[in-house]
């Protein structure tokens, strides 16, 4: 699954390439706004509450559920999020099994002034000019998806246009691909890609090899502020969460109440 939603996405950045090609995109990123430094953002303790850094996701569907919510308004979900205290926004932008965009992207960059993330299948440097331009500060690479020279260049790249990037890992031997690559943020996906299984346990098993300074993320699964307090006390310093906010009808109260837990 993971490889076909790679193949997908880089297919779709094709078409797109055929629209507006590289060196015209690449000005485009590059007059764009500086990126916010979202890692040293996500390094620093919150000042108002011991939880931890809370990624609230717009996600609309998901291969592993289909669909979750409608989300007319990708904007006006992600300035809830903000009134609710999340330190950064995820925005799932492939269009297949996802159902997001570019613009959904942009239109969320418009809203909030806190970091905002371009979750998607990336393997290609179009897809991080792209990123740039819509206004994204971070980008995700998922260490399962490329090889580890790749990985490397990809991440070089991005921070070359003043991205950070959240280096996604699933096992120990993908966490030594995330350090050789110099990541800064290294997410730990519970959910297994491949097969969609849930692994909550797996964000305690790999903390340990997480270096200190390196921003800690732990991913997928979160239903309560119980399992984001799980995620605290085993030493997260962030918590991504997208479909228990999508389908709450109070987001900012339960991202409020995430970013409290502890
Ligand atoms: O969510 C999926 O089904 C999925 C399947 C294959 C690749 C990626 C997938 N999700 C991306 C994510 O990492 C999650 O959206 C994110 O961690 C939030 O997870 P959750 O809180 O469980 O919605």
């Amino acid at each position: 699954m993971l490889d076909a939603l790679t193949a997908g996405a880089l297919e779709d950045a094709a078409r797109r390439r055929e629209q507006l090609p590289a060196d015209r995109l690449e000005a485009i990123a590059l007059q764009s706004r500086t990126p916010l430094d979202a890692a040293s953002l996500l390094s620093t303790p919150k000042a108002d509450s011991p939880g931890p850094h809370i990624i609230a996701e717009v996600k609309r569907a998901s291969p592993s559920k289909g669909p979750l919510a409608d989300i007319p308004e990708p904007a006006a979900l992600a300035s809830s999020y903000a009134a609710g205290g999340a330190s950064a926004i995820s925005v799932l932008t492939e269009e297949r099994r996802f159902l997001g965009s570019l613009d959904d992207l942009r239109a969320v960059r418009e809203a909030v002034q806190v970091p905002v993330l371009r979750k998607d299948f990336i393997a290609d440097e179009y897809q991080l000019l792209e990123a740039r331009a819509f206004g994204a500060d971070i980008v995700l690479l998922i260490v399962a998806s490329l090889e580890p020279a790749r990985l490397v260049q990809l991440h070089r790249f991005a921070n070359g246009l003043g991205l950070s990037v959240l280096v996604e890992v699933h096992d120990e031997r993908e966490i030594d691909a995330a350090l050789a690559a110099d990541a800064r943020i290294l997410g730990v996906n519970t959910r297994d890609l491949k097969t969609f299984t849930m692994h909550p346990e797996r964000f305690a098993e790999l903390r340990e090899r997480i270096p200190a300074g390196t921003v800690a993320v732990a991913e997928s699964g979160v239903r309560s502020a119980a399992d984001v307090a799980r995620y605290r006390q085993d030493g997260a310093d962030a918590v991504l969460v997208g479909e228990a906010l999508v389908t709450d009808g109070d987001p900012a109260s339960r991202v409020r109440e995430f970013g409290r837990a502890a």
